[in-house]
């Protein structure tokens, strides 16, 4: 299975999909990695060996320009799936990517979702709230930011002397277990989804792909 990931950030998400496909416990391949800035997670995923370009929305007229060159180049390399993975530009989705695009974020949607909410923003205005557990949400990417149909959550105590940076690790600790795992049954077709609800299928004999 051919995986396209876009990044923003430090690139941490890509290189713990590519940890568990060379431990063996992901059937996969990243064919293309695609940064929407020049960010830390280029040199990373460079260092890991995979291909990786950086593609700035503000090189683009528009929105839609904008993510025709983005599918444009994902559709090149020939990808079955796309995960966003600390991503942070609102991403066109064409009807032939729907239920093809995951997303991870570092809440428990829906809140602390949607516009202005990403990266250490989220964990701040969870422990501004004074939330007692937190959590990441692995989603499918709809139009509207963290909207799509939910595919899994993984909770997280928030204990009473967390900072931002705490409590961001414990998330991401939980993230690197809950986006493989998703992508591992998307990949096996095992997720079912009607209208916002995503049920998982396990069939009799399953091999787990
Ligand atoms: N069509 C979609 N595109 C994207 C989605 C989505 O669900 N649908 N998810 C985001 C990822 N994300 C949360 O998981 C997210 C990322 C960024 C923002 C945000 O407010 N961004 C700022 C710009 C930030 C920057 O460029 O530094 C903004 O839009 O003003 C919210 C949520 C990725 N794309
Ligand atoms: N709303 C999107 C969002 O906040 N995504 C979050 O950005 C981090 C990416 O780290 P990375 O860039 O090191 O992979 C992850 O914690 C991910 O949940």
């Amino acid at each position: 299975m051919r995986l396209a990931c876009l990044i923003s950030g430090g690139g941490r998400t890509v290189l713990n999909l590519q940890e568990k496909i060379a431990a063996g416990a992901l059937n996969a391949e990243i064919v293309s990695v695609l940064a929407s800035r020049d960010c830390a997670g280029v040199g990373r995923c460079e260092a890991a060996g995979l291909s990786v370009e950086v593609v700035s929305p503000r090189r683009f007229p528009s929105e839609i320009a904008f993510g025709e060159a983005i599918w444009g180049r994902i559709e090149q390399r020939g990808a079955d799936l796309t995960v966003l993975a600390g991503f942070l530009s609102r991403l066109p989705i064409p009807e032939r990517w729907e239920l093809r695009v995951m997303n991870i974020h570092p809440s428990l949607l829906p809140a602390f979702g949607g516009a202005g909410m990403y990266g250490d923003r989220v964990h701040r205005a969870a422990l501004a709230r004074g939330v007692t557990v937190s959590g990441c949400t692995v989603h499918f990417v709809t139009e509207e930011y963290d909207a799509g149909p939910i595919v899994s959550q993984s909770i997280v105590p928030v204990e009473p002397d967390d900072d931002a940076d705490a409590l961001a690790a414990r998330v991401f600790a939980a993230e690197c277990d809950a986006l493989p795992a998703a992508v591992r049954e998307w990949a096996g077709g095992r997720l079912e989804v009607t209208g916002n609800r995503v049920r998982i299928v396990r069939r009799p004999l399953e091999e787990d792909g």
